[in-house]
């Protein structure tokens, strides 16, 4: 009998994965796979498919053809292409938005619980165990309060719990969407141009903020304009272009590829270019 469980090194795999709308193809059989506790970055100029992409991978949209699987180490594969967003975040795939989705009137604090909605109603037994006074909400609300304020540290927010998001300055949002998809405690984390309106500074604490979450095993696809963190962060960086993946490797291997170079230069934006400086 075969064994079906996953390889262990591997935690998303894409497979002939195409999404037209209508007559335009936005994305036209990739495949490429994503390896456990690593930054697997998705690059390509402006209209290549990047957020297409990723929005197959979290549900928003039902690819056309083509497989996306999640391999988590010791279960079964689980077939995100055929469940809906809220079962593909349940299976372990957290994501955030090129526009920041807070909630602003709610508290930074009071937004990593709601993130933990879910667990809590489960401890509440869906309301049963309550009626029956067998909660087990008390406990499992002090744990999301410690989840929440773990995340609120690690993004150096802890002073801004009690402010209500949409106060906070806009680099503290982008991290507060970050510890919100954590405090999901995820296998998969995805993020939509986190880097994006950011300052060198930021920048700079948003890498190292991914690398910390990278270290305590969680897996990272990433969407990035920004070549620097791109470079400085990635295991492995998918190069997509007209929808279709042109290169997929290192992140020094794909800068040098002259395909990838061409499919920049021939976007003709400055801002985009694979900036030398950002391979060590
Ligand atoms: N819902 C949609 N309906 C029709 N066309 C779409 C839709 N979403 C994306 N497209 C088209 O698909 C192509 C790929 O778009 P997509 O947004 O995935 O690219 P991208 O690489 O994320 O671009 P950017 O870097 O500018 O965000 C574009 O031609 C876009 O106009």
């Amino acid at each position: 009998m075969s064994d079906r469980r996953s390889r262990p090194e591997m935690i998303l795999e894409v497979a002939g994965l195409t999404m037209r709308f209508g007559g335009l193809t936005a994305v036209s059989q990739v495949a490429f796979t994503a390896c456990r506790s690593e930054i697997t970055a998705v690059i390509g100029p402006n209209g290549a498919g990047k957020t297409t992409l990723f929005n197959c991978i979290t549900g928003f949209y039902r690819p056309t053809s083509g497989a996306i699987r999640l391999h988590r180490p010791g279960e079964l594969p689980v077939d995100l292409h055929t469940l809906p967003g809220h079962r593909i975040a349940r299976a372990g795939v957290a994501r955030t938005f090129q526009n920041i989705r807070l909630f602003p009137g709610m508290t930074a604090l009071e937004n990593l619980l709601i993130a933990q909605h879910n667990k809590l109603m489960a401890a509440t037994g869906w309301g049963i165990g309550a009626v029956l006074g067998l909660s087990r909400y008390p406990k499992a609300e002090r744990e999301a309060v410690e989840l929440a304020k773990r995340w609120l540290e690690a993004t150096n927010l802890l002073e801004r719990a009690d402010d209500p998001a949409g106060a906070l300055p806009y680099g503290a949002q982008r991290r507060l969407e970050i510890a919100r998809a954590m405090c999901t405690e995820p296998a998969l984390l995805c993020l939509d141009e986190p880097a994006a309106g950011l300052n060198p500074r930021e920048s700079e604490e948003l890498a190292r903020l991914l690398l910390q979450i990278r270290a305590q095993g969680t897996s990272i696809l990433l969407i990035e304009h920004d070549m620097g963190v791109v470079m400085s962060i990635s295991d492995k960086v998918v190069v997509l272009d007209h929808g279709k993946l042109i290169a997929d490797g290192p992140p020094a291997a794909v800068r040098a590829d002259q395909k990838v170079i061409a499919a920049y230069l021939g976007e003709g934006d400055e801002d985009e270019d694979v900036p030398a400086e950002a391979v060590e």
